[in-house]
């Protein structure tokens, strides 16, 4: 089999700040999220993904919540490691379609920006990954804006 297909999906509370990190880019507002590392739910799915795709297991047994290291860590670097698992093993990302679950932020202005930083820690091309956002209509956790969710699938092709 040349191809294997994995999801990923997230949530973090939000606290106590003045700003987002959504796909490796931070997003002024008036909350911040609750989290060992950045909070990054959109990389966080997309690492959940990339790990699901070839049964590696998830991001909490990589770089566990526990470890000093990981606090306040940019979750770019927890991308980057996660593509370099699978170049090991020989895959890599073919494409990736992520949605992003709030009322706010607005994601939509900073999807462009989202993109770049992934495919860039990927080494694909801008067309292999995809940011889309929804509201959840306020309704559940995300609609009464106590929380930001992402969902995250992948195909991973042999190198
Ligand atoms: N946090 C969000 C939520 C939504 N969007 C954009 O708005 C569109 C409409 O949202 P609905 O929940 O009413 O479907 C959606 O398709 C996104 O383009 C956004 O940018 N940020
Ligand atoms: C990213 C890690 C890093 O320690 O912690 P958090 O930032 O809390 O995020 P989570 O989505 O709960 O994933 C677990 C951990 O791997």
């Amino acid at each position: 089999m040349n191809i294997r297909i994995g999801q990923g999906f997230d949530v973090h509370a939000f606290g106590e700040g003045d700003h987002v990190v959504l796909g490796g880019v931070r997003i002024a507002h008036d909350r911040g999220v609750v989290a060992h590392s950045d909070g990054d739910v959109v990389i966080h799915a997309l690492c959940d993904a990339m790990l699901g795709a070839l049964a590696l297991g998830d991001i909490g047994q990589h770089f566990p919540p526990g470890d000093p290291q990981w606090r306040g860590a940019d979750s770019r670097a927890f991308l980057r490691r996660c593509n370099e698992m699978l170049a090991e093993r020989g895959w890599k990302v073919g494409n990736a379609d992520m949605t992003v679950i709030c009322e706010r932020p607005r994601v939509g202005p900073h999807a462009a920006a989202m993109r770049e930083r992934i495919t860039a820690d990927l080494e694909l091309a801008p067309d292999a990954v995809s940011i889309k956002a929804t509201t959840s209509e306020k309704l559940g956790f995300t609609g009464r804006g106590e929380g930001i969710a992402a969902q995250a699938v992948v195909l991973l092709v042999a190198r």
